[in-house]
């Protein structure tokens, strides 16, 4: 993988990464399907939007200390589709723990978000999917084979074109573009606008950071986006009513 130009603090992220260890025994899940809960969210006028619990954030400031399964009730609550939970403990605050006490707690499919880098960081707690992200897997096919083999759901994350072919030979049929470039953390949602493009049809595509308001959340579905990954904007402040404000965009139907 090429680490040479990454931002110092995502070199620290995979550094720890590469450290952290796997479960015990290999996983077998049954997921909740996440490609049905998005079409009946769309099937009754809510935007299909997986709402994440990210106590902090390299980019952010501040934390938020409730407990997990609070914030996931009022996500869902709020109208969220499913549910994004950070197991990452040095950068982002997250839990393993946490995401099987949300997962415990709501019916909605629960995707799990961390750098994962190897087989066995796997098997470190049962999800309904979990994400792989192209850029710093050079063996993306056997990881995408690897987590279904144990029941998971696969999101790959992409950020270019040359990603997106990567995934859709891994055989990914669940794809995220992120508009956070992790070279330099800036976001812009330019990026989903200038990929999706290059995404299959019949492939869901996740459009993902950076989406604060309903203005962003029409430029990713007039993108071509089936539902939206949303931390920040749900987190800061109050997340039932953020999550509904994004849930429910106006002007569209009617
Ligand atoms: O808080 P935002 O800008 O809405 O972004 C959410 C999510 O896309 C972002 O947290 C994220 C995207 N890919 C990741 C990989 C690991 C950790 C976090 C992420």
């Amino acid at each position: 993988m090429d680490i040479e130009s990454l931002a110092p603090v995502v070199d620290s992220i995979l550094e720890a990464a590469e450290t952290r260890g796997g479960g015990g025994d290999r996983l077998s899940v049954s997921p909740h399907s996440f490609p049905d809960a998005v079409e009946a969210a769309a099937a009754d006028g809510r935007v299909p939007v997986i709402a994440e619990i990210k106590p902090t954030s390299p980019t952010t400031t501040g934390e938020r200390t409730e407990d997990s399964v609070v914030l996931a009730e009022q996500m869902v609550e709020g109208g969220a589709t499913a549910l994004s939970v950070l197991t990452e403990p040095s950068h982002f605050g997250g839990s393993p723990e946490a995401l099987d006490r949300v997962r415990e707690a709501v019916e909605v499919p629960v995707l799990r978000k961390d750098f994962i880098l190897r087989e066995e960081q796997l098997d470190t707690v049962a999800a309904d999917m979990v994400l792989l992200i192209a850029r710093f897997l050079n063996d993306l096919d056997r990881m995408v084979d690897a987590a279904r083999e144990r029941g998971f759901q696969v999101l790959v994350e992409t950020h270019t074109a040359t990603e997106v072919e990567a995934a859709i030979e891994a055989g990914a049929d669940i794809v995220g573009v992120n508009n956070r470039d992790l070279t330099k953390l800036e976001v812009d949602l330019e990026t989903f606008e200038e990929v999706a493009p290059t995404v299959p049809e019949d492939v869901l595509l996740v459009a993902e950071s950076g989406i604060g308001s309903q203005r962003d959340v029409e430029r990713m579905q007039a993108a071509g986006a089936d539902a939206l990954l949303v931390g920040s904007a749900i987190m800061d402040g109050d997340v039932t009513a953020n999550t509904r404000r994004l849930v429910t965009t106006e002007g569209h139907d009617t």
